[in-house]
């Protein structure tokens, strides 16, 4: 598009009609080299038009810039985005008369960005299309065009890195809020002019209008004329929890029945960051997937000796693949903790080197980090483990930004780090801090979007989100037998994934930036220094308490845990001094020595502080629960009990859910698929080549041993297994007539069959309940019996009392005192020796027994006339 008179065409290569008619953006093609630094950063003035042009439609899009060298588009960062859209002043900016027709947005762009297209703009040769400036003029309408951009952008060639930072600058993705609003970029008075001379309100209510129209709100930045235009903030979190899920469940770990295989020694891993196009690597791979070096045509330029020397570690990785590094470095020490040993996994490298790339993944979900692979790999390992074991595992988060310790799941806390001496001398304890409980991936990922939203984290010059703190995803581990037993040992194991900051070499943000640069420099300084004490061969002083990373480290970095690091370098020539000194870190921290041991604690749990135990307590807790719900429910009287025995159930109930069991598969909703069989026996494609074939090879001898013996087996003789084939037959044809029989009952005598049993059913029963009858009515005549036994034995005693006492005194005032009488004779031998005092010169009295009149015993006659007595 021509804008005559405007003098600021900055291009020659600009669409033809039929393009613009489309909708594409122009990529300007500079007719001179790029622009100096000094010239570029002159604000952008552009001249006013002479006649209206057509509106201009915004773009939802970053700008584009084409090197003249390769001609490729390449996205600027938001920030630069936002300058672009500074720079659009109102007062600079002329206004156009909208003119029917398509609107077609003209990004025109330099290598520099949009405002040195002034400068290009004084070449009279070079008229192209209006400068990206010029878009806050038009009207809000449906951006279409930013349809084929983003089309473009993805099917189009790489992006590149920004010249003007020597770090990698990521490519902003495409969102509505990059989108210039007109509303948003002019004044009252300038939109107001617009709609008078749209016509979409009268001239005399102008005035008016422009007091009603709301200001823009214009953020200044410290030294910049430029003005920005407010944008939407960024999502809460950069977790998508449904397609990470995705992406994880199909993990292909196998749980190894023992952690033999682990190694003690630190496990170091440099991750170089793969470049862009036209990006030049500092770095060669020599050899193998082991050892890197300086390029030697780089450093031959540096006037230091050694440098041209490989570096050797443990792997060294190139790729995009999160899943290689994972599987080699971060997979053992999944292993390790879920066999009781502490684990550490960090990663370490100056700002944008892939830190967070390699912990957590990227932004859209399509290459998980280590955390969310090792969490999903947890939970499997729970479900192949034994199922005689039952664990508990629970989560924290915090950060350390500026020296402060932050809860990221609980912000509210303030937690410390303080000794915790009754773990031992080297032990800390972070406190207050959020632990919760989890029992799936799922919920792990929801307590890490969590976390991620309550970060720090901003744009700085070198990474659009860069980690303004160093984080610590801390994954706790309890477990042991199911069966109740005294001595059932007790593991308690933590894997820590700490995401550190990264080290930055100055910044030219704000102040809040320049101050957490400061502080991040500061604590890898002082981790730097711990390391080197514990590398050295006699460890004396080791500096923890120098800052808080160190101090929250001092738990694992004093031995007692496995330690795996991935030291991430940037590719660029311009920053080979900060990846040698991560080179020199990763070094060091090699010879750190480490003596973990399974953290296994048998019977005695006092040696666990209450924090420790969770999985205990919760049984504890259980199993009073259970006896007091038993004891509720034997006293059913109680009107309160349904209530408190439903209180207490779902007590049990949400403590029994938190315990995972070991050996069982996990929830339905949890599984996408099953396991393939050669998951199952332990092939996994995330393992690195070399694994793969040794196990391969491995499955092939087993495949070639067995089929020996299959050879060597003794081979049945001909006859022999005819004679197999025809018992089969046979048998397999007595199975069916057998079952036809038993279909054909089951279909054809159902009724007859049920007539017969319940006849036979009916007499059973009848017999039955006629013999209870007898029973019953025997059992009653038997207690009334009884009770009048029982009342004429009462009677008798209470007579033989009597009787005695009256005895006693005639004997005591008469010496010739009279015989007993016959009752008493009767019953003297029955008697205790204090009743018949004085009567033992009295007749023995034969045996007496109820129904018995021959043997003299009482018969049924004489208790009534007793009782009659008695009465
Ligand atoms: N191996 C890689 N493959 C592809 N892209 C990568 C890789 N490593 C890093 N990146 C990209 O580089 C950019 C910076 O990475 P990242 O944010 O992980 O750096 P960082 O070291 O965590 O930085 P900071 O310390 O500032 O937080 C991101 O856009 C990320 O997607």
């Amino acid at each position: 598009m021509d804008v005559d008179g405007a003098n600021v065409g900055v291009g020659t290569a600009g669409p033809g009609a039929q393009e613009r008619a489309a909708g594409f953006v122009s990529i300007t093609e500079p007719g001179i080299g790029p622009p100096s630094q000094k010239k570029s950063r002159t604000p952008f003035m552009p001249t006013p038009r002479k006649r209206p042009v057509r509106p201009i439609v915004p773009v939802s899009s970053p700008a584009w810039t084409k090197r003249p060298e390769d001609f490729h588009m390449k996205p600027l960062s938001d920030s630069t985005m936002t300058n672009v859209a500074g720079r659009m002043s109102p007062q600079k900016t002329p206004v156009h008369t909208p003119v029917a027709g398509p609107r077609v947005v003209r990004a025109a762009v330099t290598p520099d960005g949009p405002h040195t297209a002034a400068r290009h703009a004084k070449a009279p040769s070079m008229r192209a299309t209006r400068p990206a400036t010029s878009l806050s003029l038009s009207r809000p309408v449906p951006p279409q065009p930013a349809t084929s951009l983003a089309a473009s952008r993805t099917d189009g060639p790489v992006p590149q890195e920004r010249p003007a930072s020597p770090a990698l600058s990521p490519m902003p993705p495409i969102r509505p809020v990059d989108m210039v609003h007109p509303s948003q970029a002019m004044s009252p008075a300038r939109t107001v002019r617009a709609k008078v001379t749209e016509g979409i309100i009268p001239n005399r209510h102008r005035n008016h209008e422009a007091r009603a129209t709301p200001k823009p709100r214009v953020e200044r930045r410290a030294g910049s004329p430029l003005r920005r235009i407010p944008r939407p903030p960024l999502p809460d979190s950069r977790i998508d929890i449904l397609s990470l899920q995705h992406q994880v469940s199909d993990s292909s770990f196998v749980l190894e029945q023992d952690d033999t295989q682990a190694t003690d020694a630190v496990q170091v891993h440099v991750r170089l960051r793969p470049t862009h196009p036209n990006e030049e690597c500092a770095w060669v791979t020599p050899s193998g997937s082991a050892s890197l070096m300086l390029d030697p045509s780089i450093s031959e330029t540096k006037m230091q000796p050694n440098l041209g020397m490989p570096f050797y570690f443990d792997h060294v990785h190139t790729g995009s693949s999160n899943a290689n590094v994972y599987a080699t470095l971060a997979r053992p020490l999944v292993h390790s903790a879920l066999h009781g040993y502490n684990a550490l996994i960090f990663a370490y490298g100056q700002t944008a080197s892939g830190k967070t790339f390699t912990l957590s993944g990227d932004d859209d979900g399509r290459e998980p980090g280590m955390i969310p692979r090792a969490v999903n790999d947890l939970f499997q390992g729970i479900c192949q483990g034994s199922a005689q074991r039952e664990y508990l595992i629970r989560v924290s988060y915090l950060e350390i930004w500026n020296e402060i310790v932050r809860d990221l799941l609980e912000p509210t806390n303030q937690p410390h780090v303080r000794d915790d001496r009754r773990r031992g001398a080297n032990a800390v304890l972070v406190a207050p801090l959020h632990e919760e409980v989890v029992t799936s991936p799922a919920g792990v990922f929801k307590l890490l979007a969590r976390g991620e939203a309550n970060r720090h984290m901003g744009a700085t010059d070198w990474n659009e989100r860069s980690s303004r703190s160093h984080t610590c995803f801390k994954i706790t581990i309890e477990s042991w037998d199911r069966e109740p037993s005294a001595m059932r040992p007790y593991r308690v194991s933590e894997l820590s994934l700490i995401d550190l900051a990264g080290s930055e070499r100055h910044s030219t943000h704000t102040s809040q930036r320049r101050t957490e640069g400061g502080n991040i420099n500061k604590s890898l300084l002082s981790l730097g220094k711990v390391i080197f004490a514990l590398s050295e061969k006699n460890v004396g002083h080791v500096p923890y308490r120098d800052s808080k990373l160190t101090r929250i480290l001092q738990n694992s970095l004093s031995g007692r845990a496995r330690i795996a690091v991935v030291c991430t370098l940037n590719p660029s020539p311009a920053m080979v001094e900060e990846s040698l000194g991560t080179l020199n870190f990763a070094r060091r921290i090699k010879h750190v020595r480490v003596r973990a041991s399974i953290n296994e604690f048998e019977g005695d749990m006092s040696a666990l502080d209450e924090s420790h135990a969770l999985l205990a307590r919760y049984r504890e807790e259980m199993g009073t629960l259970r006896a007091q719900v038993a004891r509720l429910e034997a006293h059913k009287s109680r009107e309160s009990q349904p209530l408190t025995v439903e209180a207490l159930q779902s007590r049990l109930d949400e403590l029994g859910a938190l315990i995972l069991p070991g050996g069982q598969a996990p929830p339905e909703s949890e599984v996408s698929h099953p396991i393939s069989p050669t998951k199952q026996r332990g092939f996994t494609f995330d393992d690195p080549l070399p694994v793969v074939q040794e196990k391969l090879h491995a499955a092939l001898q087993k495949i070639q041993r067995l089929e020996r013996q299959l050879a060597a087996r003794l081979s049945l003789p001909m006859s022999a297994s005819n004679e197999k084939d025809e018992r089969i037959q046979y048998l397999l044809q007595r199975i069916q007539e057998l079952e036809t029989v038993c279909e054909a009952q089951t279909v054809d005598a159902p009724q007859a069959i049920r007539e017969d049993v319940e006849l036979e059913w009916l007499e059973r029963v009848e017999a039955a309940e006629a013999a209870t009858r007898k029973r019953e009515a025997f059992l009653a005549e038997i207690s009334a019996e009884c009770a009048r036994l029982r009342r004429a034995n009462e009677a008798l005693v209470r007579l033989a009392h009597a009787q005695t006492s009256s005895m006693v005194t005639q004997l005591a005032e008469r010496q010739d005192a009279p015989r007993a009488p016959p009752v008493l004779s009767i019953f003297a031998p029955r008697l205790r020796p204090a009743t018949v005092l004085g009567t033992q010169r009295a007749q023995a009295a034969p045996d007496i027994s109820i129904d018995d009149e021959s043997s003299g015993r009482l018969s049924s006659s004489d208790i009534d006339d007793l009782l009659l007595d008695a009465e």
